[in-house]
């Protein structure tokens, strides 16, 4: 059968119905390939699943994106339910898969690996499943790993990624030829918002060729800076890991005169790592994001606040993310723009910066002698294996993302939608990063958690109420009744 000639760039598959309703849609390769065959699901002989009562997804099954609705609200934006299909678009043995995993490492990431390894094997029989060595450039400079469920045994237990990853190195026209040249039929690409790009542009190639090729992205952030799902696999872990940085430093600081302890953690555009590990400790006086502007000296200032909670407690901790300040240290020393592989900026150390102005500060105070123990644990907090809660959650979104693929979806990412799996049309992921709103609910709790000043002036709540904007369209579920972008942050 030839293939239907793919326009430039696919389009947008949006879906309107009554009272507002939207399904913002995602492709699949019967858009591109029509008349393509179907067979039964081979869950269906399943005796896991043949018992369950409805455990095929029902097509016309969306969720909403919109959750808190008045009663004249439009229903808003919605997307496709995860989940077996009736019909599937592979033979189990037609069907050969390959996964990557690339940018930064998460916990959780071989959970995700072997739940892809095992719902292909296990539910539906395939048997040619491989790793791209070394993230997107392994595509086209390594050999291919095999995975079978006995190599992804027990896998889970350990962090990092058995298959590498790598920034930089993307080539999709090397990527997509290494796909074709391979007979690869159904890729899975787990990665941030960088990666997911990248899977946007390999899924535009695939289609421009005719192929028929599922791509699916998983979504990978420990930072928690993509838009539109829950929160990405690993987030709770790192949260948790952190907690063991900023119980060190309460400890230090508690047990020696006049102490500031401070933590450095990961964040860097979005400051949720920092926000939740501080919320859930307790213990810190003071949590600095990229998303809240603050400064130090003068009134309102962070040497102040620092005085009070020192002359108030005796101790004090203080939270940073490493994306945070960075316009302070940059006025400061010479401002650098080097970038790594994948492009992002290289941010200057907030950590060390600080640690030296707050010690510069009170260095001539001889009514207040300060002592400061700085602790970075960057690294370990993304580098230990999941806990049993993102374990669960991976295990949920791999299922979801073979489902899909074998359904012949292709061009989305699989994610939560207030607790259900959704298939998120890539633009959707890729078009803004999700970001701490500090004119919401939970900064607000944040900040009478601490106690610390807000640093900010009317002038940075209008930019930062501004700044909310979608860059491509207002959705009415973004539209507050005062006409202002109120976007919720999206973990809850
Ligand atoms: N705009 C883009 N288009 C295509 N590939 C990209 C893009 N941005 C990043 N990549 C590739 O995606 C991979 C991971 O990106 P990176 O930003 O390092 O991590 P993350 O995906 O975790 O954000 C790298 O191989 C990088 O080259
Ligand atoms: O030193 P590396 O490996 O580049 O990683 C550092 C960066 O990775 C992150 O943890 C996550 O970044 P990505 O999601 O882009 O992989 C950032 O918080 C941090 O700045
Ligand atoms: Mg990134």
């Amino acid at each position: 059968m030839s293939p239907a000639p793919a326009t430039a760039l696919s389009q947008p598959k949006v879906v309107t119905g009554d009272y507002g309703y939207v399904l913002e849609d995602v492709p699949h390769l019967t858009d591109y390939i029509p008349d393509l065959p179907t067979y039964p699901n081979p869950l269906q002989d399943n005796p896991a699943y043949a018992v369950v009562k409805q455990y095929f997804v029902d097509m016309d099954d969306t969720i909403s994106q919109k959750i808190v609705v008045h009663v004249n609200s439009p229903r808003g934006t919605h997307f496709r339910r995860a989940g077996p299909r009736q019909k599937v678009y592979f033979k189990s043995d037609d069907v050969h898969a390959c996964i990557v995993t690339c940018g930064g490492l998460c916990p959780g990431l071989n959970t995700v690996i072997r739940e892809i390894v095992c719902s292909l094997h296990d539910m539906y029989g395939v048997t040619r499943i491989v790793g791209i060595e070394g993230g997107y450039k392994g595509f086209y400079s390594r050999n291919t790993i095999p995975l079978t469920p006995k190599v992804a045994n027990g896998i889970h237990k350990r962090g990092g990624t058995i298959i590498g990853t790598s920034r930089g190195g993307y080539d999709n026209k090397k990527i997509v030829n290494s796909i074709e040249d391979r007979g690869i039929n159904q890729v899975y690409i787990i990665g941030g918002d960088g990666t997911q790009k990248g899977a946007s542009a390999i899924y535009e190639e695939v289609r421009r060729r005719g192929l028929k090729v599922a791509v699916i992205g998983i979504p990978k952030t420990i930072d928690n800076d993509i838009p539109v799902i829950d929160k990405s696999f690993g987030f709770d872990t790192a949260v948790e890991e952190a907690q063991r940085a900023i119980n060190a430093a309460h400890v230090e600081a508690e047990s020696n005169e006049n102490c500031i302890g401070l933590v450095k953690l990961m964040g860097r555009n979005s400051g949720f790592i920092a926000m939740y590990a501080t919320l859930a400790s307790r213990d810190v006086d003071c949590c600095l994001i990229p998303e809240s502007p603050f400064y130090l000296e003068g009134p309102g200032g962070l040497f102040e606040y620092i005085e009070k909670r020192i002359k108030e407690n005796g101790h004090m901790v203080i939270v940073v993310a490493e994306g945070a300040g960075q316009e302070l240290v940059a006025e400061s020393l010479r401002a650098t723009n080097n970038k790594d592989a994948s492009g992002n900026k290289l941010l200057d150390d907030i950590g060390l910066w600080l640690s030296q102005k707050i010690k510069g500060h009170f260095k001539n105070r001889t009514d207040m002698e300060i002592n400061l123990k700085y602790i970075d644990p960057t690294y370990m907090i993304r580098a230990v294996p999941s806990n049993a809660s993102d374990n669960v959650y991976s295990t949920l979104l791999a299922q979801s993302a073979v489902h899909g693929a074998m359904a012949g979806y292709t061009g989305c990412t699989v994610g939560p939608v207030h607790g259900r799996e959704c298939y998120i049309p890539f633009y959707r992921i890729t078009e803004m990063q999700n970001k701490v709103v500090i004119t919401d609910r939970m900064w607000a709790r944040m900040l009478s958690s601490t106690n610390q000043p807000s640093f900010l002036s009317t002038k940075d709540i209008i930019e930062s109420i501004m700044d909310e904007a979608p860059p491509t369209q207002l959705l009415d579920d973004q539209v507050a009744e005062n006409g202002l972008v109120n976007k919720e942050t999206t973990v809850c």
